[in-house]
């Protein structure tokens, strides 16, 4: 079954790890996906490459999400290429692993601005589009686990993730008249770029993959079913909700 047939899906931080699976998650759903991509112009092209190889249409906008104007740009593109837009997927994170006590208020900034401005600026240009087409929508943030519990070496990032979280909670309230629904994930430990040097410690990835109740850690794949159906119309009267996405990870106390 096609969840996502004749939609325009929005994808921040769309040509790698999370956001790429779930670009070309939402393509295989029968999606057209508008992706923004921050740096790697030939990341960003053969994303859009995979997703035409579908048969479906896309296009990759550069942009700094933590520049207030990129947000607008991105729906701006969108709409012009597809008319409309249906689904944003604010995804675009970054997590410079650091201690707590000498952090550069440099990063502390720019986690900031990229994970929570970044993610608020996207929802509120995504979202007044879907009031002005009048047929709602839906927005799927990537929080975190770490929404829920804290890190030694992420006090940068942990509060981010939480904001996303809360983001959604208001955001559904503010939107539900609209028939817009606003969800998140909180994905727990997944392979990609964002903790690629952290996990090379195999000390850490051992002691992350055995708090694990499935035995593993997450692939980007193992989260694209988890965003499709929080787009689609199988979770129309879900709203303000978080979806865990984590193997386990976070009931596992002992
Ligand atoms: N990998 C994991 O274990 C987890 C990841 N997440 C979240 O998932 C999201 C995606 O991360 P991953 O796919 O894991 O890593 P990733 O590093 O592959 O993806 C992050 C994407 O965001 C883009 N990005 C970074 N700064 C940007 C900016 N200023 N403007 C536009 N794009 C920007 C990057 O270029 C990259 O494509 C992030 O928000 C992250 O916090 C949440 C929980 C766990
Ligand atoms: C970057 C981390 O490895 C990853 O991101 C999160 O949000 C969780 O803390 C994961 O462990």
């Amino acid at each position: 079954m096609r969840l996502l047939e004749g939609k325009t899906v929005l994808v921040t931080g769309g040509s790698t790890g999370i956001g790429r699976a779930a670009a070309i998650g939402a393509a295989r759903h029968g999606a057209n996906v508008a992706i923004n991509y921050a740096s790697s112009d030939d990341k960003a092209t053969s994303c859009v490459a995979e997703i035409e190889a579908l048969g479906q249409k896309a296009i990759a906008i550069k942009g700094d999400v933590a520049d207030p104007t990129t947000a607008g740009d991105f729906v701006k593109h969108a709409v012009a290429e597809f008319g409309r837009i249906d689904v944003m997927v604010s995804n675009a994170g970054i997590c410079p692993f650091h201690a707590f006590l000498d952090m550069p208020v440099e990063t502390v900034d720019r986690t900031f601005k990229v994970n929570l401005h970044g993610a608020y600026y996207m929802v509120q240009a995504a979202t007044r589009q879907m009031v002005e087409q009048g047929e709602g929508g839906a927005i799927v943030a990537v929080s975190s686990i770490s929404a829920l519990v804290g890190g030694e070496f992420q006090t940068h990032y942990t509060p981010t993730k939480a904001g996303v979280h809360s983001l959604m909670q208001s955001a559904a309230i503010a939107l539900g008249k609209h028939n817009i629904r606003c969800n998140s994930v909180l994905p727990g430990t997944i392979l990609t770029e964002i903790n690629k040097a952290d996990l090379a410690n195999e000390e850490k990835r051992r002691s992350m993959e055995s708090r694990t109740p499935l035995g593993r850690l997450g692939e980007p794949e193992d989260m694209v079913g988890p965003i499709v159906f929080l787009a689609s119309e199988m979770a129309a009267y879900v709203t303000g909700a978080a979806l865990l996405v984590d193997g386990g990870m976070f009931v596992n106390l002992q």
